[in-house]
This record gives C-alpha cells, structure tokens and sequence, in this order.
C-alpha cells in the first residue's frame, strides 16, 4: 500500500515508510513500477508508461552508485548535483584526477581517479557498488590539438577503460559526445543525427571512436551505452577547459571586468550552443530515461545558435553600449568553421523529451548576467 502526502509533496512513501520515488511535473518518477502522472489521474492515479527507469542502477538492495569520471569539470558538479536530487546524495560518487575544494567533498562522496588506471576505476566499480558510470573526463579540442598525445591518451584509452569495465560489470554508461564528432564535409545547418562524421581534430576522432564502440559494445555485449552530442555549453560559475566555443562564456566576465573582449573567432562564425542547466537537466533525464524509449544510442542535441557578433551586439542591448569586441582569429577559427551552426535534435525530443528552455540568445545573455551579478554580491 502506498500513501501520498499531498498532491504538491515532492516525495512518495509507501505506509512502511519507505522512499519509492519523487514528483517532478506531476509525474512519479519511480525506483519501482508503476509510475503514475498526478495531472492525468482520475482515481486517483492513473498509469501511465514509465517516465524514468533505474532499475539499472538500483538493485533490489538499493545498492547501485553512479560514479561520474572527470566530475571538475565544467558539467560534472552540476550533474552530479541534479541527479544527487534524483537518486539521493551517496548514489553518486564524483571523481577526478585533480584535488576537489572541500566544499565538493561537503556537498557529496568524491574519490581521487585517473581514467588511465583500468585498476583503480575497477576497484571503484567493485567497491562502491558502481551500477553506472557518467564518463566525463576528457581533454577538450582546442587543448587537444596543442597536446594530441594527451587528448589521444585520455580521450581514447581513457574511454576504452570505461567500455571494458562497463562491460564486464554490465554497467550503464554515458559518454557524452559533442559537435566537434562532425567535420567539414558535414552539412552545418540542421546537420541531421546521421551525417558524414570526417572530423579534423583529435579530439573529433576520439568523439567518432567513442561512438562506434559505444554502439558496438551495446549490440555485442548488451552495455547500456548513451551518448549526447553537446554543443557549445555556456556556464556562468563553472569555466570551460580549453574548447573552442569558450569564447562565448569567457566574453561575459570579459565584458564584466572591462567592457571588452577580443575573440578568437571571427565576428561570423555561427556554432550551436546551450545554456548549462538546459544541459544539465536534460542529461540527468536521458541518463535516467528508460532503455525501451531509447531508439538509437547516440542523440544530437542543440539548443541556440549565434555568432560572436551576434552575441556581442545582444551584451551591448543587455550590459552596456559601451562594450566593444575586436576580433583576432587563430587555430580555433579553423576549428569552429568545420562545425554545425546548429543541429537537428528531433530524434531526441521525440524519443525521450529532450526539450531546452533557454532557446534564444537574448535569454541566454539575460540568464549569464543575471547569475554573474548573483556571484558577484555573494
Ligand atoms: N563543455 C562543453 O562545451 C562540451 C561540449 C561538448 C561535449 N562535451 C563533453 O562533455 C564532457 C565533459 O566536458 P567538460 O566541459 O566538463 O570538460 P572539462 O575539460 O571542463 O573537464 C574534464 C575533466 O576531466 C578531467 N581529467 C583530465 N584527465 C583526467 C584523467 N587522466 N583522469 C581523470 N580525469 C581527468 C579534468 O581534470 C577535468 O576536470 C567531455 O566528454 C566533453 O568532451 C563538453
Ligand atoms: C563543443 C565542445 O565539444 C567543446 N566545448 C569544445 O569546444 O571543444
């Protein structure tokens, strides 16, 4: 027998007291079946298919962990933060090669890990009751086409350990993959899921590879394996580590301390972009989404859509007149002008609900300087 407490009641527990899952948008997202939608109900719960599924993460014992692999970096708090929400703080354990802040430590289990050392993530995996594992380590583009040998290292061997793992654990894995999968002779706009992938750079080519055997360890070994192709992500408190959309989070604060920025990129080069927490829900609810809504494995998704000049004409409208960009193209110029201006993500909204909120870049500025001025009367 189950009891509510109130149809505005955030949590579901059963007469013994017993968690059995928590309401978002009036719809029960369950550890255990049924799954009910509040709205819809008649008597007063009506079922309905299933919104999210983690029985793959918990076991009957409730024992299943996540592990999230390179978790200090631009995305990995955030979504170790949300899904903490999910799945309870413990569930999911940050880790990463660098030395967190003690707040990181504060807020949730974090472990010291280096995505080279098969051992070390195994002991993890074995130890901590990992059932699925968020792999987030990696090196960017534009660092990895100054330091190939460590993007090649970290962004293909470092993955390679994580399907083996997942493998012989049967884990759920997520690796996300990004717009930079694609390549010049990929068409830019509306660039569909299935496109010519001939990307250029190192980190393009370890993207490629992470995909195909992702796809090819679910087919062969039965590995829960999903990937999301990011655009750009654009974060306010969290830095980006060496990408080349970093120009459209680091023109903010730029614009904050000196009414100026001179970017890298030239004042046309379009590329897709999303806002942080657009990626950060929308990623918890694919990592959580269940397998049977899941149509392919690997899914574009993109939210927004500019150019340098573009975005610097809206800070002027939204910061102040006064700011200026100038413009000093390098390598990433080369870079940025074999990616997608945006990319048809269809597939997603229509297989799991992927759906942004900040689509435009006036919200967008408006949502950075907002956060930004937060920060800074902190
Ligand atoms: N941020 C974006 O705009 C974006 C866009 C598309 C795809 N992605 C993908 O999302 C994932 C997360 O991206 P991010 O922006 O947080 O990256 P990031 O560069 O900010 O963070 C990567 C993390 O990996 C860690 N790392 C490096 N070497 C490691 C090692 N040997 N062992 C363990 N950890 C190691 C770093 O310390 C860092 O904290 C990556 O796969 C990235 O390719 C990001
Ligand atoms: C797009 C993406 O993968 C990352 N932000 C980069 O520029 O490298």
């Amino acid at each position: 027998m189950i009891s509510i407490l109130k149809n505005s009641a955030k949590s579901l527990y059963s007469s013994n007291s017993k968690y059995l899952g928590s309401f978002k948008n009036n719809i029960l997202y369950s550890t255990q079946k049924p799954c009910f939608n509040l709205q819809s109900s008649t008597t007063p719960f009506a079922f309905q298919e299933r919104a999210y599924s983690t029985d793959y993460i918990f076991n009957d014992s409730g024992k299943k962990r996540v592990l999230i692999t390179g978790g200090l970096g631009q995305l990995g708090y955030g979504v170790a933060s949300e899904l903490r929400k999910e799945i309870g703080t413990n569930n999911v354990i940050l880790s990463d090669i660098k030395v967190p802040d003690s707040s990181v430590k504060e807020n949730g289990p974090f472990v010291h890990l280096d995505i080279l050392d098969p051992e070390a993530i195994e002991k993890i995996v074995v130890n901590e009751d990992i059932g699925a594992i968020i792999h987030f380590s990696a090196v960017l583009s534009a660092l990895g086409e100054q330091f190939p040998q460590k993007a090649l290292d970290i962004n293909i061997n470092g993955t390679q350990h994580v399907l083996d793992i997942s493998k012989k654990h049967q884990l759920r894995l997520l690796i996300p993959s990004s717009m930079g999968a694609f390549g010049p002779s990929t068409v830019r706009q509306n660039t569909p899921d299935l496109a010519i992938m001939r990307p250029k750079t190192v980190y393009g080519i370890a993207k490629v590879y992470a995909e195909l055997m992702g796809e090819y360890y679910n087919s062969k070994h039965g590995v829960d394996f999903r990937s999301l192709r990011y655009p750009g992500i654009i974060s306010a408190d969290s830095l980006p580590g060496g990408g080349t959309t970093d120009y459209a989070v680091d023109i903010f604060h730029s614009a904050v301390k000196s009414n100026k920025y001179n970017c890298y990129l030239k004042n046309d080069a379009g590329l897709a972009m999303m806002y942080i927490d657009d990626c950060v829900t929308e990623t918890v609810k694919f990592f959580l989404a269940d397998n049977n809504t899941l149509k392919q494995r690997v899914y574009n998704v993109d939210a927004i859509s500019f150019t340098p000049e573009e975005l610097a004409n809206e800070i002027k409208k939204q910061w102040s007149e006064k700011f200026e960009i100038t413009y000093a193209p390098d390598f990433r110029q080369n870079i940025a002008i074999t990616w997608p201006e945006y990319m048809n993500d269809s597939k997603a909204r229509e297989d799991w609900g992927y759906n942004p909120k900040i689509v435009s870049t006036k919200d967008l500025v408006s949502v950075m300087f907002q956060k930004i001025n937060k920060q800074k009367s902190l």
